[in-house]
């Protein structure tokens, strides 16, 4: 009887909202209907007006089209809560209702709100729907029975489709009997919540819109000033809450944040698997997200460098290394005389003039190499110049000298358009592209010769060993550290001179420092024009930041000289094996910009028992490091298994047997992580168990979750670096249902059937 009652109330409560929102989506159809029309009209209008009026239209049509399409591609869960509210103190105030209560004792709701991914009006402007974003909103994610405020009952409605199928409340008053029109309010609580942390993973991530956590909130509506920084341990939500926050910036203040927003991910595979939530949250294209390894315009890394190595690429040490480098790779293969005919005479500039004008060129100052080329032009034949006139006695009078500054320009003209002065200027001070120079790296004399204290000896054999593979114009696959040095010789070198600079230009005449900032000019009008990708954002987000290498923090920074920033890590998940190192990097990159810092507490990705044995590998990786709490037990304890027998094969065939045990238990997908030299290994191991199984290498599990993981040689993954622990402690904490840890006959289990690395 009571539970055929409690049903009662539940449907009651469930065709309530039902109502509610079906009037919602009458009035979408309504503005459905508006849209398509502002859209049929704007296209038959002619181009009138201002290019601001134009410009506005457009946007307008934009707007248009794009809530078109999302109306059109049915949201799940658009509307997904509820407050009710006691009366308030003060009327609300530029749209912020006040958020204290008049009677804190008035078990009465004055006021019902119901929340969403979008804000809805009705025809007389009163809100239907309330975006998310909206401060209004802000009391269902903050509202607790602590400090409750106004909000008496909070309620998750769960939608598929059209059709409301679930409600889930909690009362914040629970000492107040609180009544909504003269009847009791009815509590229902159905585990939804619950429920939705537990569900099937897939391939991409789902935004949490309609159960941030109040630690979460308060970092997604953080003041956008200075830097934001957040940290929290595997699964509490730090990925989730950077993407809320682009969404909420954007929304907050649309004109300063569009277009401008880059998120930086530490993998391509986390890109993907994140891409598709700011879509959901109703923002589309205005958010840039990419891979640490992709920020280079024309470049996608796919290479790793092996730990040693990435260490050397990383390092801030690099900065003077490239500098050498840059310099030293016009050396290569330069001539070492420069001979032309000129004034009835061979002039000629041996090696010792040459090296002494290259010293003039460069100077002290810090001028792109690419860019001195018209300087390195006018001091050659300046030293031509004097060559020829040596033998001839100084202008005495203004009509000598004048006559003689004549047959300077004459000169000038002849010689520096002439063949082998243009051939040799080619080959003296070729235009250098970042690939080029990394490519002259690759012979380890030579990385060596122009090392001297900036890297060992045996460093310098590795990078060497790490670019073998390019060709002399450095075309060949570069790795997420590469990029970091590219982007860093791009500011070196600047851009290269086009390839047609050989007609006479005008700007080559003036003195120096005028050619370097009027061609600077026509770049930067040239790119003006062109449309290429966006190189400064107004804020960027760095998640993984714990993994990012002085060299990667240069380049991040280099694209927000003028941006607020959030940036979200946990140092215990370091894949970097100098944290301090790396701080003073990100320090110096936000130097003087105020920071807010943030600590999320609640693993909602691993249930308790996964969580434990993560644990275990947290306090031998970063020991003092907290835990996260996980708010879920599944009932199930982790397996140890392991494979006793030495050979490959034996292992592969243990892993596959696992990974198929395991597709039968979880509805979603399941990952197998390996150390990162294993990976073609377990690719074969995957081979035909379908789309819901990947092989990740560790470094590659980063940011990403499954419903159920086998981490395979944890050993093997422990030993890859000096990070080592810190990646397994990352393989650890993927699985939101079931984990499974294969161990080798190298690190065989105990009795108790744990292996010894996890004790
Ligand atoms: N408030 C929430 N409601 C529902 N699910 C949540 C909430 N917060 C986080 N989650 C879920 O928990 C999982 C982990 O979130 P996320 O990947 O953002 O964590 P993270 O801190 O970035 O983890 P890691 O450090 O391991 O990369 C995701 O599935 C996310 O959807």
């Amino acid at each position: 009887m009571g539970a055929h009652s409690t049903d009662t109330v539940r449907d009651r409560e469930i065709a309530e909202e039902q109502r509610h929102l079906d009037t919602v989506y009458r009035r979408l159809e309504e503005k459905l209907a508006e849209a398509e029309y502002i859209l049929e009209d704007a296209a038959k209008r002619v181009q009138v007006g201002t290019p601001g009026a134009l410009a506005e239209r457009d946007a307008q049509v934009y707007r248009a089209g794009a809530h078109l399409q999302r109306l059109n591609n049915e949201f799940e869960d658009f509307l997904f809560g509820r407050i009710d509210l006691q009366q308030a103190d003060a009327p609300e105030e530029h749209g912020i209702p006040s958020q204290t209560p008049l009677d804190p004792s008035d078990p009465a709701v004055a006021e019902t709100l119901h929340i969403g991914r979008l804000g809805v009006l009705d025809a007389e402007y009163g809100p239907l729907v309330i975006d998310w974003r909206a401060p209004a909103a802000a009391p269902f994610y903050r509202a607790t029975p602590l400090e409750p405020g106004r909000v008496i009952r909070r309620r998750v409605i769960r939608s598929k489709g059209r059709r409301v199928i679930g409600v889930e409340d909690d009362l914040l008053r629970p000492d107040l009997s609180p009544t909504l029109d003269g009847t009791e309010l009815a509590v229902i609580g159905d585990g939804a919540l619950m429920a939705s942390l537990g569900r099937a993973r897939s391939h991409s991530m789902r935004d949490i819109v309609s159960s941030i956590q109040k630690e979460q909130d308060e970092v997604i509506r953080a003041a956008a000033a200075g830097a934001t920084l957040v940290t929290g341990g595997p699964g509490t939500g730090k990925t989730a809450v950077a993407l809320h926050r682009a969404a909420f910036l954007l929304y907050q203040d649309r004109r300063r944040y569009a277009g401008g927003i880059l998120v930086v991910s530490p993998t391509p595979l986390l890109v993907s698997y994140t891409e598709g939530v700011l879509p959901s949250l109703g923002e589309e294209g205005q958010v840039a997200i990419r891979a640490v390894g992709s920020l280079v315009d024309g470049i996608e890394a796919g290479r790793y460098d092996t730990p040693e190595t990435a260490r050397v690429k990383g390092s801030g040490r690099m900065v003077q290394l490239l500098r050498r480098a840059a310099r030293a790779a016009l050396e290569i293969g330069a001539p070492t005389e420069l001979k032309v005919f000129a004034r009835g005479q061979a002039l000629r500039l041996d090696a010792g003039r040459l090296k002494a004008v290259r010293g003039n060129v460069v100077g002290s100052g810090g001028t792109p190499l690419n860019l001195l080329r018209p300087r390195a032009r006018r001091l050659l034949l300046d030293a031509l110049w004097q060559e020829a006139v040596r033998h001839l006695p100084k202008p005495q009078t203004h009509a000598e000298r004048e006559q003689r500054q004549d047959e300077r320009e004459s000169f000038d003209d002849y010689v520096g358009d002439e063949a082998p002065f243009l051939d040799f200027l080619d080959a003296w001070w070729p235009a250098l592209t970042p690939r080029r120079v990394l490519a002259s790296l690759k012979q380890t004399r030579h990385t060596n010769r122009i090392a001297r204290r900036a890297v060992t000896p045996d460093e310098a054999r590795l990078l060497a060993g790490s670019w073998r593979h390019l060709s002399e114009r450095g075309e060949g696959e570069l790795s997420a550290h590469d990029v970091a040095l590219v982007d860093e010789l791009q500011l070196l070198l600047g851009e290269p001179a086009r390839p047609k600079a050989r007609e006479v230009d005008a700007v080559d005449l003036l003195s120096g420092l005028d050619e370097v900032t009027t061609y600077a000019d026509r770049m930067a009008r040239q790119r003006e024009r062109e449309p290429v990708e966006r190189r400064e954002y107004a804020h960027v987000i760095v998640d993984e930041a714990q993994d990012l290498t002085p060299m990667q923090w240069r380049m991040i920074g280099r694209r927000a000289r003028m941006a607020t920033w959030t940036i979200v890590g946990d140092p215990a998940q370091s894949s970097w094996p100098f944290p301090e190192e790396a701080q003073a990097a990100m320090d110096e990159v936000l130097s003087g910009k105020p920071r807010r810092r943030h600590t999320l507490t609640v693993n909602y990705r691993n249930p308790a028992e996964i969580a434990e044995v993560a644990a275990k590998v947290l306090a031998l990786a970063a020991p003092g490091t907290p835990s996260p709490s996980a708010v879920r037990h599944v009932g199930v304890e982790p397996r140890f298994a392991a494979v006793r027998e030495p050979e490959p094969v034996a292992f592969g065939a243990a892993a596959r047997a696992e990974l198929e045990r395991l597709l039968g238990e979880v509805d979603g997908t399941v990952a197998v992580v390996v150390p990162m030299d294993r990976r073609a290994e377990a690719a074969g191991w995957t081979e035909g168990l379908g789309e819901r199984v990947v092989a990740l290498g560790s470094l590659e599990a980063k940011g990403l979750e499954y419903d159920a993981t086998v981490v395979a040689d944890p050993t093997g993954i422990a030993g890859e670096s000096e990070a080592g622990l810190r990646v397994l402690y990352v393989a650890l904490t993927r699985a939101t249902q079931r984990l499974t840890v294969l161990s080798g006959p190298d690190d065989l289990p105990d009795a108790a059937g744990v292996p010894a690395l996890l004790h």
